[in-house]
């Protein structure tokens, strides 16, 4: 299996030097031709990943034809708001065999599609997949363990993709919940820039552990009215990056809601996937009438509509209720 990736961002680069590091050329593709001429000539992407050290089999190019030339499966690793015109401009370059994996966490901005959606209408000569779980870039581009879930609706063909993209370090589940898993890494970045105002606003850490369980409430309740599964919401691809992103300063969307708890300003910070997912989110969660009150204050405080102190003032003075409630 010939593996191309697209996006030489923190996360495309970091996949491919997780698929290149057994010595098996990888392909990737970056539009930025200064940081595609330091992969291939330092061996690294001090921009996105400071001085991790990348695998000499990856072959990075700002072609698509020459990336997606031999591949066999196309990894997406792209902010996911630009998923469909990277993949248009990509489409050209696509044979039918080819299966397209996003790699991206979001909701597109608009119409509310998950990047499967996306892919399914943009490629659809092709096969798509979602991978999603707990994986910070910078451990996976320096070979650190972890565990992500690959989904298909049919689980077969995942369980197939799955043995063909792991690694030593990079082990992967399958799972033919296709949209359990695309909102788990979808939602828990708007639910860790939650967990970032809380501990920016320094209200302590069962404050945090209390915003975080209420989330993963908020974010499973959501997903399973859109199809999800629950158990998927409980897996890697939910609760499991809930874990990493919710606590850990490494996570960009922490760190912006951790600079939004300050009152600091958000403007040169990196890439921050919840920010333009929030807002799509809250409005799904209202038309179909699914309570997600953490997701909507978000939503507002990045719009502006909303401050922190008001945000929290209405978090905690909602009406008592049952914990395991529903609606
Ligand atoms: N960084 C991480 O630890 C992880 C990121 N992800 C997801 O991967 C996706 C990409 O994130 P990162 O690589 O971290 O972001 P990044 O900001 O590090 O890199 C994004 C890449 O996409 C490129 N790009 C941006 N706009 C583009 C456009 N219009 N056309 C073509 N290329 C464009 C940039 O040049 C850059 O190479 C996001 O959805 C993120 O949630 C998933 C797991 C881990
Ligand atoms: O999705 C991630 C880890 O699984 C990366 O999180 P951030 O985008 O918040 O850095």
């Amino acid at each position: 299996m010939s593996v191309a990736v697209v996006g030489a961002g923190a996360w495309g680069t970091a996949l491919a030097a997780a698929m290149a590091r057994n010595g098996q050329r990888v392909a990737l593709w970056g539009r930025d031709a200064g940081v595609v001429g330091e992969i291939n000539t330092r061996r690294r992407n001090r921009f996105y990943l400071g001085d991790a050290d990348l695998p000499e089999a990856i072959d990075a190019t700002t072609d698509a034809g020459t990336a997606l030339a031999d591949a066999d499966m196309v990894l997406l690793a792209v902010p996911a708001q630009t998923m469909r015109a990277v993949l248009t401009m990509m489409v050209p370059h696509l044979h039918p065999h080819m299966l397209l994996v996003s790699c991206a966490k979001g909701i597109e901005r608009g119409s509310g599609a998950l990047m499967t959606e996306v892919m399914g209408r943009t490629a659809p000569a092709n096969a798509n997949a979602v991978l999603s779980g707990p994986s910070f870039a910078a451990d996976v581009a320096r070979g650190l363990p972890t565990a992500v879930t690959l989904a298909m609706s049919d689980e077969a063909r995942a369980l197939a993709a799955c043995r063909a993209l792991a690694r030593p370090g990079l082990r992967l589940y399958a799972s033919g919940d296709v949209a359990g898993v695309e909102y788990g890494g979808a939602l828990k970045n708007v639910l860790a820039i939650a967990a970032g105002i809380v501990a920016g606003r320094g209200l302590g850490a069962s404050a945090q552990a209390a915003l975080t369980t209420r989330g993963f409430a908020e974010m499973s309740r959501l997903a399973v009215a859109l199809g999800a599964q629950s158990e998927t919401l409980a897996g890697l691809s939910g609760l499991g990056d809930l874990i990493l992103t919710c606590g850990s300063d490494q996570s960009r969307n922490f760190a912006h809601g951790k600079a939004i708890g300050r009152g600091e300003d958000t403007s040169g910070l990196k890439l921050a996937e919840g920010v333009a997912t929030a807002g799509t989110a809250a409005r799904i969660a209202g038309d179909h009438g699914i309570e997600a009150p953490i997701i909507a204050a978000v939503a507002a405080i990045v719009d502006g509509t909303l401050d922190v102190d008001a945000a929290i003032t209405t978090l905690l003075s909602r009406p008592i209720k049952p914990e395991t409630e529903k609606g």
